[in-house]
């Protein structure tokens, strides 16, 4: 079907009752509704075995909706017209046939020609649903797009079993594997800083660059999540996806266009010069109770395995063995039950070299994913009055100064209207998937035969000990002297009106640059 038609479509919510469709999908559908990017007369079925009368459903689809405006409450009574909910079962004929039958009726009225089918489901489901789709609600003349949520697979052999299963019912075209960090503003953005920007386009590489952070930490435990958590652990469930895609963008070469295929085709590219990474390039942690008693351990957590080892806190090094990064370590961390919330990205610069000024620290480009977003470099300047001292500063593009009335959308929102309109740059193809397990599976079969143990943390701690030595034995170096981030300080937050107040000891962990 063509595609260049504009087409309205129905979308289809399966895994309705979820967690992810709850807070995520639909107040994502809602936004776009709101402001005009979904067609007014888009209906969404939502879809799952719960049986849900209306208003549990409507409860269950507004509950993280945030209204601000009469606006905003009159478009959710207009969307909420436009939802309707099924219960039915995931491996049987009958709960299709009769979605179906809804779906015949919807676009009788509506006149869509498109459907959406968005798999919100665990993935022990994705086969027997995306069967029952194609052979009950897949219409040869009309357009169908599936969207399909990590994780894709455990390691490199059932990622292929699935994309083989998926790929006998579905075309590459027309699926559409989610990774939510795509669609995030800041990782949006590192096309535009590195390919708009001959200062920063010019350092991109290992003569200048001495190591590269990716930094993924929350403050949240597993959260009653630790049944599907325990069977992934933090390298499947983050790093393998998320923070493997920021270093694709952040090293991938420039591709030929911004379109789709162009760009994976550079990050499967740069993908492949990654080697599997080594054992001793890996430090795996796990939360126990906070220090105060008040927080549960990973452990206490009753839907994980008693004496489980799986690791919720992760540091591994990868290297890229190409012209452009031959040597520079790039150091992944994320974790679970940690002292603070933030994603960021953390570009370290070699020493200066000479001996004309001394007690120097290291130029940094920090990109800051969440929260706050921002882009700030860390300079040495001259502290102003008599005198020759050095001190730290930076030059600070902060969004929520720079750009005061601009409102960043919702990764979902972002990636769900690219699904829409049949743009596939920010989805995830299938040789890329390959590529990424080719890197962690050698390191994954090794955690998963207990080869590296996790070493214990207290939840809200800044992880394991070991970290700043790990950091350090990879080339990470921290300043001479003291530096704050002037919007990490209360006073900066507070004039710029943050919600959020950071408190006084996340203040000395970015001092720390952990
Ligand atoms: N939640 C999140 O924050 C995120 C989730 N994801 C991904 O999104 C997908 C959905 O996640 P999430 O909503 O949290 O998952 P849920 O566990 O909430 O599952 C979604 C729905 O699937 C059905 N379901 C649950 N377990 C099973 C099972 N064993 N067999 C059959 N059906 C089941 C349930 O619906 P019912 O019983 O009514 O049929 C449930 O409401 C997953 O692939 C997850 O990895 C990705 C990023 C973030
Ligand atoms: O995919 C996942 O991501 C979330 C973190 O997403 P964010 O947008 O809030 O940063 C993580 O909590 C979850 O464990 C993981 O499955």
């Amino acid at each position: 079907m063509s595609e260049k038609k504009k087409h309205l479509y129905t979308v289809v919510v399966l895994g309705a009752s979820g967690d992810l469709a709850k807070k995520k999908t639909f107040p994502a559908l809602f936004g776009l509704f709101k402001n005009q990017y979904l067609d007014q007369n888009t209906h969404i079925v939502g879809y799952a075995r719960t049986k849900m009368d209306r208003p549990k459903f409507e409860e269950h689809v507004t509950k993280h909706i945030k209204l601000k405006t009469q606006d905003d409450h009159d478009a959710l009574t207009r969307f909420l017209r436009q939802c309707s909910y099924l219960d039915g079962q995931y491996d049987t004929d009958d709960g299709f046939q009769a979605l179906e039958k809804s779906l015949v009726d919807i676009e009788k009225s509506s006149r869509a020609t498109a459907r959406l089918f968005y798999m919100a489901l665990p993935p022990s489901v994705f086969i027997p649903v995306a069967t029952n789709l194609k052979k009950h609600n897949y219409k040869k003349d009309a357009l169908i797009r599936l969207i399909v949520e990590k994780p894709f697979g455990m390691d490199l052999e059932s990622s292929r079993k699935l994309a083989k299963d998926l790929g006998a019912l579905f075309t590459e075209e027309e699926i559409y594997r989610i990774d939510h960090y795509l669609g995030k503003e800041m990782v949006k953005n590192l096309m535009i800083l590195r390919f708009a920007n001959v200062i920063f386009g010019s350092v991109w590489n290992r003569h200048c660059i001495d190591n590269v952070q990716i930094t993924f930490k929350e403050k949240i435990g597993t959260e009653g999540r630790g049944g599907y958590f325990d069977e992934f652990g933090i390298l499947r469930d983050v790093m393998q996806n998320h923070m493997l895609q920021i270093l694709t963008l952040m090293t991938m070469e420039p591709p030929i266009s911004l379109g789709a295929e162009d760009v994976r085709d550079e990050k499967v590219k740069v993908l492949r010069f990654i080697p599997p990474i080594a054992k001793e390039d890996v430090l795996l942690g796990q939360y126990t109770k906070s220090e105060d008693g008040k927080e549960p351990g990973y452990l206490d957590d009753k839907t994980v395995p008693k004496g489980s080892k799986t690791p919720t806190y992760a540091a591994a090094t990868l290297y890229i063995h190409n012209e452009r990064w031959s040597g520079v370590p790039f150091i992944l961390k994320c974790g679970k039950a940690l002292d603070q919330q933030k994603t960021e990205i953390r570009i370290q610069f070699k020493d200066v070299s000479g001996n004309l000024l001394s007690k120097l620290s290291r130029n940094e480009i920090v990109i800051r994913v969440q929260p706050q977003e921002a882009v700030y470099v860390k300079i040495m300047n001259k502290e102003p009055g008599l005198g020759m001292k050095t001190v730290i500063s930076d030059l600070d593009l902060s969004y929520s100064s720079r750009f005061d009335n601009s409102v960043i959308p919702e990764a979902y929102e972002s990636l769900i209207l690219d699904s829409l309109n049949g743009d596939h740059s920010n989805f995830v193809r299938d040789d890329e998937l390959d590529a990424a397990w080719k890197i962690f599976t050698p390191i994954l079969k090794t955690i998963d035969n207990g080869e590296i143990v996790p070493v214990p943390y207290a939840f809200g701690s800044r992880g394991p000990k070991g970290v700043t030595e790990f950091m350090a034995k990879h080339g990470y170096m921290r300043g001479e002297q003291d530096y704050v981030w002037p919007q990490h300080s209360e006073a900066g937050a507070n004039a710029k009106g943050q919600e959020q107040k950071v408190a006084k000891d996340q203040q000395k962990d970015t001092r720390t640059d952990h």
